[in-house]
């Protein structure tokens, strides 16, 4: 992966650095864009002049992105750059300031259009998990707010319990390791078969020496089995 431009004058999203020895530079990012095929409507997430504070804080400045559908796609960036807030921006948790968001063919948070939602599985940074759940609990909850059918969850949970080498169904949350939690977290974000996955640091608590393997073989083979179209990620830069 690149390194990303930290002497550039303006101030902005920060070192958000592609896969793809994509370079972005801030104030004035040069995105894949340029660099793809005929096919200019085949991306997933679109960001154009992208603007978001908090309070004072400008974080993310004129951040333009393109991730093109069917691709495995890593932001990279030192702690505290804007990769969360960006990444929760395209979900549609979090508003943004300016410019214009496009996911996978509308604004997210549009009305009726299923992101944040169905189309698209997030696992945050920040587990969201009841340690009071089972795993069975968990991803049971996770397919009623998809509108799963009990039948369609069971044999999603199966799947997913085996593919992610996840321990008993019945196993208490609180009783997982960090690694076992992120993986059930993973889980949830791919119960609904989403076409877009976006993973928040999901080599955190990972062991280090394990990471490279996780990311390249791990995404790969998720991508691959759960039949995904995109998957976002992101990782802290040291
Ligand atoms: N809700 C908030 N209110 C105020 N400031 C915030 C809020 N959330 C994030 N920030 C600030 O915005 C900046 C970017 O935060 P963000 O979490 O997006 O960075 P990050 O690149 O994901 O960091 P890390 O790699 O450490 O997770 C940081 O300076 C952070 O303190």
């Amino acid at each position: 992966a690149a390194a990303s431009d930290r002497n550039n004058s303006t101030p902005g999203p920060a070192n958000c650095t592609e896969t793809q020895d994509q370079l972005i530079k801030e104030g004035d990012m040069k995105d894949l864009e340029a660099s793809l095929p005929a096919a200019q409507d085949n991306f997933a997430i679109r960001c154009r002049d992208v603007c978001r504070s908090y309070g004072k804080l400008k974080v993310l400045t004129n951040l333009n992105l393109t991730v093109p559908q069917g691709q495995i796609y890593g932001l990279l960036g030192p702690s505290g750059c804007g990769k969360t807030t960006l990444l929760k921006c395209i979900v549609g948790t979090l508003k943004i300031s300016r410019g214009h968001i496009t996911v996978l063919g509308k604004p997210p948070a549009f009305p009726g259009h299923e992101v944040p939602g169905k189309m698209v599985g997030y696992m945050p940074q920040d587990l969201a998990l009841y340690n009071e759940f089972t795993i069975s609990d968990t991803l049971a909850f996770f397919g009623r707010i998809h509108g799963l059918t009990s039948k369609e969850t069971r044999a999603r949970m199966d799947f997913l319990i085996d593919f992610l080498h996840l321990p008993q169904k019945h196993s208490l949350v609180r009783n997982l390791s960090g690694g076992q939690r992120r993986r059930v977290s993973l889980g949830a974000a791919l119960l609904q078969n989403p076409e877009l996955l976006i993973l928040d640091e999901p080599t955190v608590g990972v062991d280090p020496v394990l990471r490279a393997k996780y990311v390249t073989a791990c995404l790969f083979s998720v991508s691959h089995a759960a039949g995904l179209q995109t998957v976002l990620h992101s990782h802290v830069s040291l």
